[in-house]
């Protein structure tokens, strides 16, 4: 079942036109990484689709109910993390969390349980009352979560859930997304880490100035480049400069690039060539390792993102 779908979405900021005909859905349990470079317009879609702005042109339908004319029926089908929030100085995080649940009309005891079951969820129960300006970063966000997650929506919209966060904070917000994944929840996810989106995300989409430039699951995203492969070659000693020449002028290389006693060489994407240049770098340069490497999804956003600039 498709829990949202973005039909044609087009946003003009007076004469600039921010969103340009985006078309994207979401299916029951997926995580779908929505990514941009800065200003590409995924902070406007998400304010679309929460019903903060009207769009120019285009549909969103959350569940199959139309978010643009009926936002008041969808208002309790997603939860939002957005990247600026704040907490109110007279609460502490357990009162935060039941004044959240009161707002989705949770009678005062049904509203309490949730507020806790909430913070065990977040793993901050002994934290309750504290107020949320005074736990750390990481914290923080968990209670964004949770209050995201207060009345069960089957969408929930992370708009750079982990930005600013150390390690460990990040893992651990990474395993609650799984974790509600796992429970068939539906997550649009931004962000600016492209490790943290092919860790967790099912699909990704790559959108520049408005529109899609790459979709697909993060393996499949290299067949809208013609980018490099890599072969990393350790060598016992730094390369001569009559070897570098050698490795650059092999049929199919492209670029060498040289760090101590190890070159990258990126090479054509042809079949057999792989195979080809192996041999050939054993047999002359005798590498105390050899390695080869797909471009990365970084390679791949930062060549989707570059063209016509
Ligand atoms: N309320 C607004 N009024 C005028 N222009 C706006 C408004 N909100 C956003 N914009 C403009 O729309 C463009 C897209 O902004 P948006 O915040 O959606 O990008 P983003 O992809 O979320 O960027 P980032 O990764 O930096 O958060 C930017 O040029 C921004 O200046």
């Amino acid at each position: 079942m498709k829990v949202l779908e973005v039909k044609g979405l087009t946003k003009y900021f007076k004469s600039q036109k921010v969103l340009d005909d985006l078309n994207f859905d979401l299916n029951e349990g997926e995580v779908l990484g929505f990514l941009g470079p800065n200003g590409a317009g995924k902070t406007t879609t998400l304010r679309i689709i929460t019903g903060l702005y009207q769009p120019s042109k285009g549909q969103v339908y959350i569940a199959g109910i139309d978010a643009v004319t009926n936002p008041i029926k969808t208002k309790g089908l997603f939860g939002v993390c957005t990247q600026d929030f704040s907490f109110n100085a007279h609460y502490n995080i357990e009162q935060d969390l039941y004044f959240y649940a009161r707002l989705y009309g949770l009678p005062r005891k049904t509203a309490w349980e949730k507020a806790r079951l909430s913070l065990e969820w977040a793993d901050l129960l002994e934290h309750r009352k504290k107020n949320g300006d005074h736990l750390s970063g990481g914290m923080r966000k968990k209670i964004l979560f949770a209050r995201a997650m207060i009345n069960d929506p089957p969408l929930l919209l992370l708009d750079e859930p982990t930005t600013g966060l150390d390690v460990r904070a990040r893992r651990e917000l990474w395993e609650m997304i799984m974790e509600l994944k796992s429970r068939g929840k539906s997550i649009l996810l931004t962000t600016h880490y492209l490790e943290e989106a092919e860790h967790l995300c099912d699909r990704i989409l790559i959108i520049k100035k408005g529109r899609v430039v790459a979709e697909g699951k993060p393996g499949e995203l290299r067949q809208y480049v013609d980018i490099a492969r890599f072969l990393t070659v350790d060598l016992k000693h730094s390369p001569t400069p009559e070897e570098q020449e050698w490795l650059c002028a092999l049929p199919g290389v492209r670029d060498c690039h040289v760090r101590g006693t190890t070159v990258e060489v990126a090479f054509d994407d042809q079949p057999q060539l792989a195979g080809e240049l192996v041999q050939k770098v054993c047999q002359r340069l005798q590498p105390s390792n050899i390695s080869l490497r797909e471009a990365s999804l970084e390679e791949v956003f930062l060549e989707v993102t570059g063209r016509g600039e």
